[in-house]
Parts: structure tokens; sequence; C-alpha cells
């Protein structure tokens, strides 16, 4: 298949995680990507205890400004994003200083956005979560506690830019009843199978 690395969970059970494998053993930055209600915070969470890294949730870096604007149903425009996303980014320097890596969950959905947070910064691979309309929309829908109204989604979707070939990027396609364990096989997989060097 063209472009990124594309991984249905299913094919990529039993695989032994982070432990012996030199790719992952070594510093490694994980940026869990894709839309609002893709599964970037649990799925993230996951395969940050499963790799032994640590795990931030990048809704927590948007200043008060861009929570009340995605609260207010508003979509973020880029003007907005870049202050978050570099807040990200010093996260990410603050890690690879450490030499220690971390998983990371941004939606980062456009290539410029992605450029941004990865340039320079060799360390950095992104798992795009690739998840059908409907399931997004469920999931949304019934989640509770969180600023992000359904009404964003179509705008999510709209700005989404897909990962292309050279990006590098583990995309997992998830479907209805993909569990998170799988999608966190997935992910391991994609990075060692290709020995870091994620396209
Ligand atoms: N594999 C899964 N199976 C069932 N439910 C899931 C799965 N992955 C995530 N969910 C649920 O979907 C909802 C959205 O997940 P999550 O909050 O991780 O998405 P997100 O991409 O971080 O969203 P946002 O960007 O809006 O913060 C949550 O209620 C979560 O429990
Ligand atoms: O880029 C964006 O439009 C926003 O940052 C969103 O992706 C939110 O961070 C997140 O999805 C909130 O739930």
């Amino acid at each position: 298949m063209s472009g990124p690395s594309s991984l249905r969970p299913a094919a990529a059970a039993g695989v032994d995680p982070a432990g012996s494998d030199p790719v992952l053993a070594r510093s490694r930055v994980v940026i869990l990507a894709g839309v609002s209600g893709s599964g970037k915070s649990v799925v993230g969470a996951a395969l940050a205890g499963t790799l032994g890294l640590p795990f931030a949730d990048g809704d927590a870096f948007h200043p008060p400004r861009n929570v009340a604007k995605m609260s207010a149903g508003q979509p973020l425009t880029d003007t907005d994003r870049w202050p978050w996303l570099d807040a990200i980014g010093t996260l990410i320097d603050q890690w690879r200083a450490t030499g220690q890596g971390g998983v990371v969950a941004c939606s980062a959905l456009r290539r410029v956005y992605r450029d941004r947070l990865s340039a320079g910064r060799p360390e950095v691979v992104f798992a795009f979560l690739d998840v059908p309309w409907a399931v997004l929309v469920h999931r949304v829908a019934n989640r509770t506690g969180h600023f992000m109204p359904t009404s964003l989604l179509a705008s999510q979707l709209a700005a989404l830019e897909p990962p292309h070939v050279g990006e590098p990027t583990v995309r997992v396609l998830v479907g209805e009843r993909t569990t998170v364990q799988e999608q966190v096989t997935a992910i391991v997989t994609g990075i060692a199978g290709t020995g870091g060097a994620v396209v």
C-alpha cells in the first residue's frame, strides 16, 4: 500500500513491545495524531505504559483562549494553533534533553503542523489514528467531561491533511471494534518494523 505505513492492528498481534527492540529502546518521541475522538489520549497513555515512557496530553498545553474557543463551538485557526504546537515542541525538547523520549497526544492535523513539531527533532515519529466518521461521532457524542463539542468534528475533518509518503508516520486503521491494545501493538510493530525510518 502506498503512503505511510498502513497497519491493520489484527495483523500486528504477538509482537514483543519495547524491551528487546533496539529501535524502541533508544530515545523516541511518539506523537499520537488524528482528529478529535480518534483515541489519541487513550491509546497514547497505553502506548506510553507499554514503552515505559512519560505521557502528555496535548489538550493540557492549549492556552485558555483556545479551550474557550473550542468550548464555544468555534474551530481553531492556524494562528490559534502555533503557540500550542510550540508549547508541545518545548515539551518534546525537554524529553529529548533527558535522552528518555515520551509519548504525546496532539492532533497535528495539517502537514505544516507536523513539520513544525518534527523539524530538527529526529526522534519524532507520528502515529496517525485513522478512524471512520461514524465511529468518531459516536465516541465524541458519548464522551463526558471534555470541552470538545461534537459540532466541531466536521471542521476537524476539513482541516485534516492525512500523512503523506516521506512523513515519519505509522498509520493505524481503526475500526469500530479495534481495541486499544491492538492499536498499541500496531504502533510498536510499525516503528520497530521499519528500523525507525518510518515513511
Ligand atoms: N479503541 C477504542 N474503543 C472504544 N472506545 C474508545 C477507543 N479508543 C478511544 N475510545 C473512546 O473514545 C473517546 C475518545 O477518545 P480520546 O479522548 O482518547 O480521543 P482524542 O483523540 O484524545 O480526543 P480529543 O482530541 O478530542 O481529546 C473516549 O471516550 C475513549 O474512551
Ligand atoms: O487542532 C485542533 O483543532 C485542536 O487542537 C483539537 O484537535 C483539540 O486539541 C482536541 O481535539 C480537543 O479535543
